[in-house]
Parts: C-alpha cells; sequence; structure tokens
C-alpha cells in the first residue's frame, strides 16, 4: 500500500545550518492496518509522515502509494493523489466561519461535488462520527473530542484510501482521546481505510495499532508489531516510551534483594533464578504458576505483574522469582511453561 524506500529529509535552517529531520527510512505499510509511528518530539515523525502525500518532497528516496510513485507524478497527478489521502492534526485546522456541516462538506465542494451529492455524504459523515445533533453548530460551540469528530469527518469526505493522523489526540483528555481512537479502529473495521498515526505516547499505540516504528532522531530504531515490540523492547528509546505502559525494569534495590536472596539459596543447595514471564491470549488464565508449583515444587515470589490489553488481545506480564529444589526440576518447569505457550526469560542479574 505505501512503501517508503531509504527517504532522507533535510532542511536549511535560517542560519544556513544544515538539519537532518529524517535519515534513510525505509518501510512498508500494509492496506487496512493501522501503522503506527511513535517518537519523542524533534524525531522527525511529522516530517516522515508529510512525505506520504508529498507534502515534504524528501531529499532522498521514493514513496509509493498504490502503486504510484509520487516522486513521478506532475503537480495535477499530485492533487489526485493526494485527496485519496486523508489528513487529522492535533490542532483540528476547522475554519471557524464554518458550521459542522460546512467544514466537513468543504472537501467535496473542492472537488465540484454536486449539491445532493454532498448533503447525502456529510450527512452520512457526521452520523458515522456521531455529531447529528451538532451539525450546525460553529467549531467555538464544540468541545475538542467533537472538533476532532469534525476533523476526521472531513478527512473521510473524499473516500480516502489512507488516513493520516498526526498526533490527532494529543490535545485531548485521556477519556476523549480512548473515544477519538475507538472511532478510528471503526472507520478502520467498517471502510477498510488504512491508518498511519503518529504519536508520542505508547498508550496510543496500545490501543489500536497493529504495527510500529520507533523513531529517534530522524531515524527507526525499532520495528515490529505491537505485540513483539511490547514484549521485547530492544532500544533504549523504546524501552523509555514503553515505561508508562508496561514495566519492564525494577528498581536496582529489588534487583539487589534478588541477588541476595539467589545466594543464599545456592548455599542452601538450591537452584534460583529470576523470570520474566508473559503470556497473550487466552493463556492469561491459565493457572500455570500452581501447576508448576504442584508438579515441581518450585516456591515463587512475585515480584511484578500486570494484565494490559493491546488491541483487544490481553497480554500479561510476571516477574519472579523462581526457586527450586534443584536444577532438573526448574528446568523440567520451564519446559511445562514453554509447552503451555507462556514466554520466559531469565532476567540477567
Ligand atoms: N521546515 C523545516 N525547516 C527546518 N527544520 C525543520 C523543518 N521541519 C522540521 N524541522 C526539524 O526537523 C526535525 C524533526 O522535526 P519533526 O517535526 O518532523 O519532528 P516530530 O517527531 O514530528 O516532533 P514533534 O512531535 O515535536 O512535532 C526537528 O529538529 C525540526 O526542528
Amino acid at each position: 500500500m505505501i512503501d517508503i524506500s531509504h527517504l532522507s529529509q533535510a532542511f536549511t535552517s535560517p542560519d544556513g545550518k544544515t538539519v537532518h529531520a529524517v535519515k534513510d527510512v525505509s518501510l512498508h505499510i500494509n492496506k487496512g492496518e493501522i501503522f503506527g509511528i511513535i517518537g519523542r518530539s524533534g524525531a522527525g515523525k511529522s516530517t516522515l509522515v508529510r512525505t506520504i502525500n508529498f507534502l515534504n518532497r524528501p531529499t532522498e528516496g521514493t514513496v509509493t502509494v498504490n502503486g504510484q510513485k509520487l516522486n513521478e507524478l506532475n503537480a495535477e497527478q499530485l492533487r489526485t493523489i493526494r485527496s485519496k489521502i486523508g489528513m487529522i492534526f492535533q490542532h483540528f485546522n476547522l475554519l471557524s466561519s464554518r458550521t459542522v456541516f460546512d467544514n466537513i462538506a468543504l472537501p467535496l465542494e473542492l472537488h465540484n461535488t454536486a449539491k445532493e451529492e454532498i448533503d447525502r455524504k456529510v450527512n452520512h459523515l457526521i452520523e458515522l462520527v456521531g455529531l447529528t445533533e451538532h451539525k450546525d453548530k460553529y467549531p467555538r460551540q464544540l468541545s475538542g473530542g467533537q472538533k476532532q469528530r469534525v476533523g476526521i469527518a472531513r478527512a473521510l469526505a473524499n473516500d480516502p484510501m489512507v488516513l493520516l493522523s498526526d498526533e490527532a489526540t494529543s490535545a485531548l483528555d485521556p477519556e476523549t482521546t480512548r473515544a477519538t481512537l475507538d472511532l478510528l479502529l471503526k472507520i478502520n473495521q467498517t471502510l477498510g481505510v488504512t491508518i498511519v498515526l503518529i504519536t508520542h505516547e505508547m498508550e496510543v499505540v496500545k490501543q489500536i495499532c497493529d504495527r510500529v516504528v520507533v523513531m529517534d532522531k530522524g531515524v527507526i530504531v525499532e520495528a515490529g508489531t505491537v505485540l513483539e515490540v511490547f514484549r521485547h523492547p530492544k532500544h533504549a528509546t523504546t524501552r523509555a516510551m514503553l515505561a508508562d505502559v508496561v514495566v519492564h525494569d525494577m528498581p536496582q534495590r529489588i534487583y539487589d534483594t534478588v541477588r541476595d536472596r539467589i545466594n543464599v539459596a545456592t548455599e542452601n543447595g538450591r537452584f534460583s533464578r529470576l523470570l520474566r514471564l508473559t503470556f497473550v491470549g487466552s493463556e492469561v488464565t491459565l493457572p500455570v504458576l500452581s501447576i508448576i508449583t504442584r508438579r515441581y515444587e518450585i516456591d515463587f515470589n512475585i515480584l511484578q505483574g500486570q494484565v494490559e490489553e493491546l488491541k483487544g488481545t490481553s497480554f500479561g506480564m510476571l516477574t519472579i522469582l523462581a526457586e527450586s529444589p534443584n536444577q532438573d526440576n526448574y528446568e523440567a518447569a520451564l519446559q511445562f511453561l514453554k509447552d503451555n505457550q507462556v514466554e520466559f526469560e531469565e532476567v540477567e542479574l
């Protein structure tokens, strides 16, 4: 659907310095998926997303949307493809002098759509985004969440293949953010629109994205399905951005205590290790820990645990200090976990 290949974007600042906002980025976005681009402020996310409709013409590299290489299109062809790429913004960008209805109608008017068709489409979109009783209001009479719904409806007016969302929920409170993300998910599922979503919040990625890339200083430092990235974050930036959502690291004091406990267990002829278990989907409900306790005489101490929902799939993480009568029982218990699709890793101390 969208192919970005070896894309770089440099800007020259007023003092003559060159800023490399995006450096040699390649990625592929599949039709119908919700693709997240996450990074801190200044990472290059907006610059990257603005190349998808060539609002930024990249310094190097190519962008292909639905088989069309944007680099090779003339102005007219670019306008046509841009009309199939909707965009929503953090600050909504609504026209204050137009009502909800007229804001949503604007892209259709610009395309010289017939009045009856505009009426039909806009009324349908207003219903889709849940603003029926607000259709004659002006932006100043709406809440932030309602304004963003207008922005979303306007972006959908020309039946886009792709919706680009640049921090669309950043100005909204958590509850309104959730409702707005639910709306985007509904649009993705019912209309099949591919969504590319820029955010600095892992919570947003967690709620609706299928895959995600993490950007840092203009480059992609990590990429994968949301589940992979949540389970095994590799890069320090990813781990830092995940810290608000899932806890991968514990305070050093706890690691010190664990090390002491393992040493004592070893002196007593027992076998002890710090383990991180991850459960996905229905396994969350399997009583694997009580089974390994009974069957293999493993004692365990839960140091940290949480269950999250990743786009409707439960994902649990548990850090335990396991103590076994001997290494054989410990290894048999790990095999049992493996056989039951529970992933584990020994945490290095
Ligand atoms: N038109 C421009 N001229 C000069 N520098 C620019 C321009 N646009 C972006 N930059 C610089 O490129 C870098 C990346 O900016 P960009 O807005 O893409 O980051 P971002 O990850 O979207 O951050 P934010 O979330 O704060 O918008 C920054 O250092 C920024 O100052």
